[in-house]
């Protein structure tokens, strides 16, 4: 990426996101970024466009995102997307794909992954997602009239949400969707503002969550664990997965996302991993207009031979990656939609732009998505590693690219993202113990870490710890 994106030269410094949508993020390796993220950033530069014509064009280009761009901006007329409108409803029980997909079933007996490069398999029932995706999903979720009233209060304060804006070519680009984003309490607030750096910034619209949403996160935190128990109990054998905590999940921030219209929509992602931990749950409720989610594997890119297995769902073999081919599923009002463990570090997503929708009585052409996440104490800036001559909090990455180290986490500098600053070399393999929560991070480094803080933003964290 660094091929694509200057990094050297900073005009402003726009407001940061604070979890993703944000292509420089949660990618892989440390020296190389990928065609999804270059894609993400064509499409959020050429919203209109859909992703197979970018991908097609960026490979006619050698992979080059500015050629790419700039033959889009001269060349190409605008044209809606096509091919993404809301399929008719179908469960794959129904075309006898496999011969069990009942949860109880034994691993050996489920369906293999049915999609392949290229075809996008749709998903409406439960069943079939949890079967074949890391998610699940609890349709009619809230009693109808508390869906509809948490929504009409969200399209209220959405009116003053932003986009996300992050930098290309010395330009500021803005994510194709506007986002709020809540914390608990006034305390949370302060530090979310003065003592979280996100892409090398600090985030100035923070919120407290409303009482509605409180009260949502309740019932969501409630339906997560029990979701989470029963994916234990039908999935990973009976174990919770590693670096997961053992405690019930506790919710304590929302980020809430207003897609205005068919054509907003956000790329090809993995959610940032850097404040949440390691294989992060995330509980997602969806309002308003129904929009395709996708779903998609991540895969090695040196696998192209090799029998590939997961560690929690070895059942589910690829033996190359044309296997690794989209699956939508389809998030109506009032569904909740349960990341699980093993959704972010194996899988992205994304919500693709839509030729048409079905307008909602209240929300009329607006979705609103709500991912309620646990922020945890062990991931707070202060308690991760810092490189010593940026004085940045570091981000953490999961490998996914190449097969060797292949799903292992590593911290490395983010300073790359400060106006005025490069990146340094930092990079450190990440250790955690079987919970998740962070080892290794000594005294002597805490001290490093508040060496050489020049930054005028970050000089404010020093000001705060
Ligand atoms: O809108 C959605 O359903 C997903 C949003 C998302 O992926 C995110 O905010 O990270
Ligand atoms: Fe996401």
């Amino acid at each position: 990426m660094d091929a694509f994106v200057t990094r050297k030269k900073r005009k402003c410094s726009p407001p940061p996101s604070p979890q993703v949508a944000q292509p420089l993020d949660t990618d892989g390796d440390a020296h190389e970024e990928s065609t999804d993220v270059k894609l993400a950033i064509l499409s959020s530069l050429h919203p209109t466009i859909d992703q197979e014509t970018l991908l097609d064009i960026l490979l006619a280009h050698d992979g080059n995102v500015e050629a790419t761009s700039q033959t889009l901006k001269t060349r190409l007329p605008k044209k809606p997307s096509t091919g993404n409108t809301v399929a008719a409803q179908s469960s794959l029980r129904s075309f006898a794909v496999s011969s069990a997909s009942s949860d109880s079933a034994p691993p050996s007996k489920r369906a293999k992954v049915l999609s392949r490069k290229g075809a996008t398999l749709h998903l409406y029932d439960p069943v079939d997602i949890s079967e074949h995706t890391p998610c699940t999903i609890i349709h009619n979720f809230l009693p109808a009239e508390e869906a509809n009233s948490l929504l009409k209060e969200l399209l209220e304060e959405s009116k003053s949400f932003d986009k996300i804006t992050f930098k290309l070519f010395d330009n500021v680009v803005s994510s194709p969707h506007t986002s709020g984003f809540y914390v608990g309490s006034y305390k949370e607030l302060q530090e979310q503002k003065h003592e979280y750096v996100y892409n090398g910034s600090r985030m100035t619209d923070v919120r407290t969550l409303t009482p509605q949403l409180e009260r949502v996160k309740a019932r969501v935190q409630e339906a997560v664990n029990q979701e989470i128990q029963e994916r234990i109990r039908t999935r990973y054998g009976g174990e919770k997965l590693k670096y997961q905590s053992p405690k019930p999940w506790t919710p304590n921030a929302a980020f809430v996302n207003c897609y205005n219209g068919p054509q907003e929509n956000v790329g090809w992602h993995s959610d940032q991993l850097t404040y949440l931990g390691p294989r992060p749950i995330i509980g997602s409720l969806s309002l308003g207009v129904t929009r395709e989610f996708r779903v998609r594997r991540i895969l090695p890119q040196d696998d192209t031979t090799t029998t590939h297995t997961t560690n929690n769902d070895p059942n589910i073999t690829n033996t190359n990656p044309d296997l690794a081919g989209q699956i939508a599923l389809h998030l109506p009002h009032n569904s909740l939609l349960v990341m699980h463990a093993d959704m972010q570090e194996e899988w992205k997503h994304s919500v693709s732009p839509a030729q048409a929708i079905d307008p909602h009585p209240v929300a009329g052409n607006r979705r609103i998505n709500i991912t309620y996440r646990h922020y945890r104490a062990g991931f707070h800036p202060r308690n991760t590693p810092r490189c010593r001559p940026c004085g940045v909090p570091a981000v953490l990455r999961v490998v996914t690219k190449k097969r060797e180290n292949w799903g292992r986490y590593f911290w490395m500098c983010h300073a790359g993202n400060v106006p005025g600053k490069e990146a340094c070399e930092f990079f450190r393999w990440a250790e955690f113990d079987g919970d998740g929560e962070p080892v290794g991070v000594g005294e002597g480094e805490l001290e490093g870490r508040l060496e050489g803080v020049e930054q005028e933003n970050v000089n404010q964290e020093k000001e705060t710890q």
